[in-house]
């Protein structure tokens, strides 16, 4: 691998982004006021909502926007003119970023980020910001599914040698933490991020002894808490025996937190162990499980009465194992005309669902005062004021007819101010706050809407004018044959 002391993350892109910006540049509309949503069309996982995740990480990489010598030397090297390199160089950010917090709860269709910035400087953000955004909110909302059948601080996030590399491995588990997850056993999670870090042993300290009785003392000579691994040669006939045995050896010279079983069938061992530890006077000794756990596994052992404390979750989450992608996609909205007018722009599909919403708009969450819950989120063209209306008019923005009228609502805007003319305006929250906060935000959403099997439709709609505004622009942009 080539090594660079000014490595960057401006050519962490696609070739095709470089490319276009050229083309503005040459063309001279490089400059143009442009706006790009940042949305996804589907729930992952079959969820009623999604957790969304990587501001964080976005903000610093937008702080650090701007090609450095080496990444301008290789667009060199790859064939690119003198003068566009020079544009290039001289280039910094300038935009606006409007975006929902860290820790939002989200649905599909409703932009979750909005960047205005001048067209070439949008276009080179796009494949970084999705980038981090898929992955981010991906594992924060497999993570919160967990985190629903599991219950808040019982699940810990073991994935790190199954994730897809190592920055994977750090925001899947800052990820997987601000949704409820106790902790994380990646240390580096731990020391970046401020996570709790965790850890019991592994099968191999006891294959390196040889003997599991001899590794449990070994490890309980050197730790002050102890929680055994005892599925190495038998689980119930030596593994609880003998880390009951050692537990007792050491008395109060350890914290005996329990032990972790890692293979077999978990229900029928984890109720064994639990009668064999309260038999012997250790009913404080907890019992983790691990072993390719996901939330469906979770609610089975559940459903079994399985006696377990807390879950050890690796693989399932850290890869977003059952759907490995979200599919956030980046889509401008309205662009500055040569008279330095801004026109709004569609993308039309034959899929409905797959039209674009045109112009600049604001997310509202309409809350019920009555009762404190959701009724839906609401799209509304940027010069709107919902909450001024007395009764706010909600419908499906394909299925017209399913409608209702809402009032004595709170309009609650969703985007906050991130960046303005390329200043940071956002003070980044604590992790423990953005923790705090997914809590506070699930809590306003029915439980029908939170089930993990078969979650209800949360609703996502067109302000009126904002879906008339739509409907008259694929009315606009439909070939004359067509209308
Ligand atoms: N009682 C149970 N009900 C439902 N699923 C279970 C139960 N017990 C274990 N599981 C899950 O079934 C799967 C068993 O996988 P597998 O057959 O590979 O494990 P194993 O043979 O017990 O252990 P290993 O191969 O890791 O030594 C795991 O995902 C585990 O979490
Ligand atoms: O199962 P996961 O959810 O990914 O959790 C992490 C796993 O990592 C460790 O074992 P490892 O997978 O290295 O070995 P094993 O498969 O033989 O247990 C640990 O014992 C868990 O089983
Ligand atoms: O601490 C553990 O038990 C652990 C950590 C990572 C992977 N598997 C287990």
């Amino acid at each position: 691998m080539n090594q660079y002391s000014d490595d960057s993350f401006m050519l962490h892109t696609d070739l095709y982004q470089i490319n276009m910006a050229e083309t503005y540049w040459r063309d001279d509309i490089h400059e143009r006021n442009a706006v790009f949503d940042i949305y996804f069309r589907k729930l992952p996982f079959g969820n009623g909502y999604g957790v969304f995740a990587g501001l964080e990480r976005v903000i610093s990489l937008v702080e650090r926007f701007g090609f450095t010598e080496s990444d301008i030397n290789y667009l060199r090297e790859t064939g690119y003119q003198e003068d566009y390199l020079t544009f290039l160089k001289n280039m910094a950010f300038t935009g606006t970023i409007r975006s929902v917090r860290e820790g939002e709860i989200v649905f599909g269709n409703e932009p979750l980020m909005r960047i205005e910035a001048p067209l070439a400087q949008a276009q080179l953000l796009e494949t970084l910001l999705l980038n981090v955004i898929n992955y981010q909110t991906l594992i924060a909302t497999k993570a919160s599914r967990m985190v629903q059948v599991a219950g808040r601080g019982t699940a810990f996030e073991f994935g790190t040698r199954r994730a897809h590399e190592t920055e994977a491995a750090i925001w899947g588990a800052r990820a997987a933490y601000i949704t409820g997850f106790a902790g994380t056993s990646n240390v580096r999670a731990g020391k970046l991020f401020g996570i709790p870090i965790s850890g019991t042993h592994a099968h191999a300290m006891v294959q390196a002894y040889q003997d599991e009785y001899t590794a449990f003392s070994k490890y309980a000579e050197t730790h002050k808490d102890c929680v055994f691994l005892v599925d190495t040669y038998d689980t119930l006939r030596s593994g609880v025996p003998n880390a009951i045995r050692v537990a007792k050896e050491f008395g109060d010279k350890i914290n005996f937190k329990g032990i972790r079983l890692d293979s077999g069938d978990l229900a029928y061992l984890s109720k064994n162990a639990r009668r064999m530890l309260d038999e012997e006077g250790f009913p404080d000794a907890k019992i983790i499980a691990s072993n390719d756990l996901d939330e469906e596994t979770i609610m089975s052992l559940n459903a079994q009465g399985a006696k377990i404390d807390s879950w050890g979750i690796g693989t399932k989450l850290i890869t977003a194992f059952d759907q490995p992608a979200l599919g956030a996609v980046f889509k401008l909205v309205s662009i500055e005309n040569e008279r330095g007018e801004m026109v709004d722009t569609i993308k039309i599909s034959g899929n409905p669902e797959k039209v674009t919403t045109p112009g600049k708009k604001k997310v509202y969450r309409i809350i019920n005062n009555a009762n404190g819950k959701a009724e839906g989120d609401y799209i509304a063209l940027e010069d709107e004021n919902p909450q001024a209306e007395e009764k706010l008019k909600m419908f499906h923005p394909v299925h017209t007819y399913i409608s209702k009228f809402v009032t004595n609502f709170t309009a609650r805007e969703l985007h906050e101010d991130i960046f303005a003319g390329g200043k940071l305006l956002y003070k980044l929250p604590e992790l423990e706050d953005i923790r705090r906060y997914v809590e506070q935000s699930l809590s306003v959403f029915w439980d029908e809407y939170k089930r993990p099997v078969n979650p209800e439709q949360y609703p996502v709609d067109l302000s009126p004018a904002c879906w008339e505004h739509k409907m008259k622009k694929i009315e606009e942009m439909l070939p004359p044959s067509a209308r």
